[in-house]
């Protein structure tokens, strides 16, 4: 589903910040992105939602090969792909159900649809009933379950996170990764970078480590 083959990447008069990078991700897997800080994991996922293009090598995503797409079919590939940050992003000014359903509005999804499927998202993450909830009423937890209700609400088939856990305790982290493997056991394949080591043994996924923007260990553990 990720295929990533010797992929160089340095950012415009900068150093190489990842280095002949060989990964494969297959689908329905869910799989870490380790790493100290700076070693490269948000440039990775960023090349992944295609933010940034890679310098060198090829990144395919789906069979599709990243840096031949064209600027206007990027929308169409974010459809395939759900994204959760660290800092959640969502919109203070506006209610729950409004930041998980900018996804579909902006997808061009028809109203009628709007509605039940923000709700199926929310009952997904637990937060049914919390729909006219301001963001800023919600606990740091529960605000990450927004941001990953708006990341699954299209149902991609790829969801990228970044440091997903990095502000909350050990239980809130252990309930948002649970959450990640329920969606994986439905299908979906899942790449998530995280500090978070506690949570990698637990869990017990193949772990892709980042060091100084090369992969420690082109095949993954397990
Ligand atoms: N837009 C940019 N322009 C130039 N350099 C950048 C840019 N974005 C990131 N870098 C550099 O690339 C390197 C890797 O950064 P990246 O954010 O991918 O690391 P990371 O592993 O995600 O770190 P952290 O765990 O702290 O989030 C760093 O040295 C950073 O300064």
């Amino acid at each position: 589903m990720i295929r990533a083959i010797n992929v160089s990447k340095h950012y415009p008069g900068g150093r190489n910040v990842l280095q002949e990078i060989d990964l494969h991700l297959p689908k329905g897997q869910m799989a870490f992105l380790t790493g100290p800080s700076g070693a490269g994991k948000s440039t990775l996922l960023k090349l992944i939602a295609r933010i940034e293009t890679v310098s060198r090598g090829t990144l395919l995503l789906d069979g599709q090969d990243l840096a031949k797409l064209k600027r206007r079919h990027i929308p169409q590939l974010r459809r395939q792909l759900g994204i959760v940050f660290q800092d959640h992003k969502l919109l203070a000014d506006r209610s729950v159900f409004a930041n998980v359903a900018l996804t579909l509005q902006v997808a061009g999804v028809r109203r009628a649809h709007i509605k039940s499927r923000v709700r199926a998202a929310l009952d997904q993450v637990g937060l049914s009933g919390r729909e006219q909830d301001s963001p800023l009423s919600l606990s740091g937890g529960e605000q990450q379950r927004v941001g990953i209700a708006r990341a699954i609400v299209h149902s991609p088939k790829v969801l990228i996170a970044d440091e997903p856990t990095g502000n909350l305790d050990p239980q809130l982290s252990s309930e948002i990764m649970d959450l990640f493997r329920n969606l994986n056991r439905h299908g979906m394949t899942l790449l998530i970078a995280t500090h978070d080591l506690g949570q990698v043994e637990r869990l017990d996924c193949p772990v892709y480590a980042l060091q100084h923007g090369r992969l420690q260990n082109q095949e993954a553990r397990p």
